[in-house]
């Protein structure tokens, strides 16, 4: 076929010969068709282009004068410490070299060779490789980016996705929960006298050489990686206690969780970051060898407080390192005099901080995130002589049937930078299905607490006007709401009362009661008593009110009844807040003497009192006695243990504001 020149094909009259209009091209004067008319790109090969695209990260210290300990250092030099730093955490104990450390992506060429000649820092002269392991280098891909972590992610982990929204969706592998079996804690001169030990407690104890044998099993294979991922990041929004926590992963999504999880240092707090307060060895993809003494399964989250370390093998879920953390706290805070809360807070416009203590799955992150009030966290806090501190830089919330409307700040949360676990979506829109528990029930949100529109940054407020304990009472026995004194709060506080739906799918089944000392036992390392007496000691100095919300049944018991409505939970939460409950008319209810208002506004008055909502009443108060049974059978552990020092009452008044029959 015959080209007319201009490179379009036509006939001799302007009409395509199949009919169509001939198509028109710009014609130069020299009869020559450009492909555009527009400006050029300023590059000459496809490389040069692709080095145009990306400009260097501004550099983020300005040089402060003398008492920035990296100030005087150039930029070059302030690297080579960082990586050095890090070749510390990786070091092996039995070997004399160490990983040999680049900075970078392995699959960047141009990367790679930034940083080549960092050596371990025991080697200052050349030394003759004594394992293959000292040949090789181990990339390290320090405080990436949540665009550049979503990257690693999509290319290199599978079961990483983009939601529609721009959440980074992911699976946490076999575990999607905690493994509170699986945890042990280093017995040593240290802890023997300072843990809580033995029966209820957490703390379940390990050896200082299996602990090794379990840390070089972490190094050796998060150091067999092409490459690492490490935060360098704070725990604690109240600077004077601030922790400086370092995490060593071998994935996006672990470095992306915790980037969300933990404080996110400025670059100038990076650059002067210096040696971390404490290391979690993150080899979760790797089990541990059940050959190893006090190895019961393929799982092992170890806790060395002597050395500042935590080692995490055969589980990936991601809320380990979170609460490995948070169990960290409990020792360092309570040291210190400050108490740690497994609690939401959060503040009204005038000041006045609410605390939310309650078991997983109880309301924390949901009701502490309120339009109306200002988020100071959801999770884990700390309790001081100037007020309370957020722990963390962000949320976790359990996305099951999640809704829009009824939880609108944490579904607007669900963004570019926040990691969605093992939520189903469709194949094709990437639309997430709230519904589908397919994954599993314990589907979750980690997103930065800027997130959520109303977050009080930075995340510190006065001391608690209000401290609500959260219960979900599947038995539906317990009132929406009752005001408590400050025996009753420190009884149902060291009691931790929750009941949990054994399956929720074949019909009916028997709720069962979980109790865990202090809304948290799966967390704290010092005797639940430590803590309630601190809790009781902070809440009298400084008038605070206790309450007990009721978020789970009303009108009977799983299988009959229904879950309080969150509408309602929220009215009585206002009413709280507002000061408004405190003064409402109370009557006492039987067994548990607690005392319950008449009337809330915007809240149905009949379902104020459980056994007005039940028609079966022989029913309702049979569950009334077994429920009030399992409290009393839960207590006897701690009919021993004094609260609080000197001869105060306290204890005797604890013990006889539990349920009486
Ligand atoms: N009346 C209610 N009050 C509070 N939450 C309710 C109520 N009814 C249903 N829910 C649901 O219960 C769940 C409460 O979970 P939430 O994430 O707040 O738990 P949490 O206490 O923060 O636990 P975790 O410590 O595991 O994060 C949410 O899915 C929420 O939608
Ligand atoms: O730790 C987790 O996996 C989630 C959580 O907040 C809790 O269980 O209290
Ligand atoms: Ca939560
Ligand atoms: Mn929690």
């Amino acid at each position: 076929m015959a080209s007319n020149g201009n490179g379009s094909v036509a006939n001799g009259n302007g009409t395509a010969r199949n009919g169509l209009a001939k198509i028109q091209t710009h014609k130069k004067h020299n009869g020559i068709c450009h492909d555009d008319s527009g400006p050029t790109v300023k590059a000459q090969t496809i490389d040069e282009l692709h080095s145009l695209q990306k400009k260097k990260s501004a550099p983020t210290t300005p040089v402060t004068g003398f008492q920035a300990p990296f100030a005087t250092l150039t930029e070059e030099e302030r690297h080579k410490q960082q990586l050095q730093s890090i070749s510390a955490s990786l070091a092996s104990l039995t070997r004399e070299t160490g990983p040999n450390l680049v900075k970078g992506d392995p699959a960047r060429k141009s990367d790679t060779q930034k940083v080549t000649h960092v050596h371990h820092h025991h080697v200052s002269t050349p030394t003759i490789a004594v394992s293959d392991s000292a040949l090789k280098f181990t990339h390290v891909l320090y405080n990436l980016s949540p665009a550049e972590l979503y990257e690693q992610a999509i290319k290199y982990e599978k079961g990483s996705f983009i939601s529609s929204t721009g959440a980074l969706a992911t699976l946490s592998g076999a575990k999607t929960g905690r493994s509170p079996r699986d945890k042990r804690v280093v017995k040593d001169d240290l802890t023997k006298n300072d843990l809580w030990w033995g029966k209820g407690s957490p703390n379940i104890e390990m050896d200082e050489h299996s602990f090794m044998v379990n840390r070089e099993r972490a190094v050796d294979y998060l150091n067999s990686l092409d490459k690492v991922f490490v935060n360098d990041q704070f725990l604690n929004w109240d600077t004077e206690n601030r922790i400086k926590v370092r995490i060593v992963s071998a994935r996006a999504y672990h470095s992306l969780f915790m980037h969300n999880m933990c404080i996110r240092p400025t670059p100038e707090e990076l650059e002067n970051f210096g040696t971390p307060d404490f290391t979690i060895y993150n080899a979760g993809q790797f089990p541990c060898n059940r050959y190893t003494h006090y190895m019961t399964s393929s799982t092992s989250i170890d806790l060395n407080l002597a050395r500042r370390e935590m080692v995490i093998l055969g589980t990936q879920y991601a809320g380990e390192m979170k609460k490995g953390l948070f169990s960290v706290m409990h020792y360092l805070m309570p040291k210190r005099q400050i108490l740690s809360l497994h609690s939401g807070c959060n503040m009204g416009k005038d000041g006045d901080v609410a605390l939310f203590f309650g078991l997983s799955g109880t309301g924390k992150t949901t009701l502490s995130t309120d339009h109306n009030r200002y988020l100071i966290g959801d999770d884990e806090h700390c309790w001081g002589d100037n007020g309370v501190s957020n722990i963390e830089g962000g949320c976790y919330a359990k996305c099951i049937d999640l809704s829009r409307e009824k939880e609108p700040d944490i579904w607007n949360a669900i963004r570019f930078g926040t990691v969605l676990e093992n939520v189903v979506f469709d194949e094709h829109d990437r639309e997430v299905d709230y519904s589908d528990k397919s994954v599993t029930e314990n589907t979750r949100a980690a997103y930065p607490i800027e997130y959520i529109p109303n977050a009080k940054l930075p995340c510190v407020g006065p001391h608690p006007k209000n401290v609500i304990l959260l219960a979900c009472d599947a038995f539906g026995v317990l009132p929406p709401v009752s005001k408590l004194n400050l025996a009753q709060t420190m009884y149902h506080f060291i009691s931790g009362y929750t009941a949990l739906v054994a399956g929720t799918e074949e019909g009916i089944k028997e709720p069962q009661a979980t109790f865990s000392a202090c809304f948290g036992a799966a967390f704290i390392m010092l005797h639940p008593t430590k803590y309630a007496a601190m809790l009781a000691e902070k809440m009298q100095k400084h008038g605070a009110t206790g309450w007990l919300v009721n978020t789970g049944w009303s009108a009977g018991s799983y299988g009959n009844g229904s879950r309080i409505k969150l509408q309602y939970t929220r009215k009585i939460i206002d009413a709280i807040h507002s000061g408004s409950l405190l003064n409402a008319e109370y009557k006492k209810t039987e067994i548990f003497g607690l005392e319950i208002p008449t009337e809330v506004e915007g809240v149905p008055s009949e379902i104020l009192d459980p056994m007005n909502t039940w028609s079966n009443k022989k029913a309702y108060k049979e569950t009334l006695l077994k429920l009030a049974g399992l409290f009393k059978n839960n207590f006897e552990t701690f009919t021993n243990y004094k609260i609080g020092k000197g001869n105060n009452n306290l204890t005797e008044e604890i013990l006889a504001a539990g349920p009486i029959f």
